[in-house]
């Protein structure tokens, strides 16, 4: 495979909301690029990020490797703005999206760029519930050292599980704490007074079937 490339803005102001399943930062990104790699010869760009994480840190991704779970993974959300119109157009083809997936290992440092998500949760702490993040955010920040990775064909995680994905999941982790983790699962699912916390929220593995996993050792 050709080398997996990406340029991503900074920007300030960017949306974070409650989706009643998490939390999400709209970032759309007409100047972002995610381009090689697995992805052929088309360009995808940036549109959201969010994560997932488990009740425990003992689970929490949507991935594992060799039968272990991550504590959490992050979703970078692109979709193939050379060959589709818009996102939900792109979201009905094989090749229409493309998400950088990242796992999430505990550990005793803060991540300063989570913690810039982490800052803006009391704000909506309940479904619908948005508010913009002061400081400034650059995707590249939230990918590991280390740019080796898996990918492979699949799904979007969640209903109606679209099979547009092209999945790209780093093999390094990076690092949070667990006192960011426990800020994730201090949102709330409903969007009243009744707290209803949103402890888990990773969809467990699915069999690989007969798809071809590849991998590549940046
Ligand atoms: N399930 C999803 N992303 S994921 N978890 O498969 O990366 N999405 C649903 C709508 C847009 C992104
Ligand atoms: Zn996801």
């Amino acid at each position: 495979m050709k080398k997996l490339t990406f340029a991503y803005e900074s920007q300030s102001d960017l949306r974070i909301l409650n989706t009643g399943h998490g939390w999400k930062v709209e970032a759309p990104q007409s100047g972002s690029r995610l381009e090689g790699g697995p992805l052929g010869e088309d360009i995808y760009q940036l549109e959201q990020f969010h994560c997932h994480w488990g009740e425990t840190s003992a689970e929490g991704s949507e991935h594992t490797v060799d039968g272990r779970a991550y504590a959490g993974e992050l979703h970078l959300v692109h979709w193939n703005t050379t060959k589709y119109q818009s996102f939900a157009e792109a979201a009905q083809h094989p090749d229409g999206l493309a998400v950088l997936g990242v796992f999430f290992d505990v550990g005793n440092e803060s991540n300063d760029e989570i913690e810039k998500i982490v800052s803006t949760l009391s704000e909506i702490k309940f479904k619908g519930q948005f508010t913009d993040i002061p400081d400034v955010i650059d995707p590249t920040t939230f990918l590991p050292s280390g740019l080796g990775y898996w990918t492979y064909l699949g799904s979007l995680t969640t209903p109606p599980c679209n099979e547009c994905v092209i999945w790209i999941v780093y093999k390094e982790p990076i690092t949070v704490t667990e006192e960011q983790l426990v800020q994730f699962r201090c949102l709330s699912a409903c969007s009243g007074e009744a707290e209803e916390f949103i402890v888990k929220n990773y969809r467990p593995p699915q069999p690989l079937g007969n798809r071809a996993l590849r991998e590549c050792n940046a």
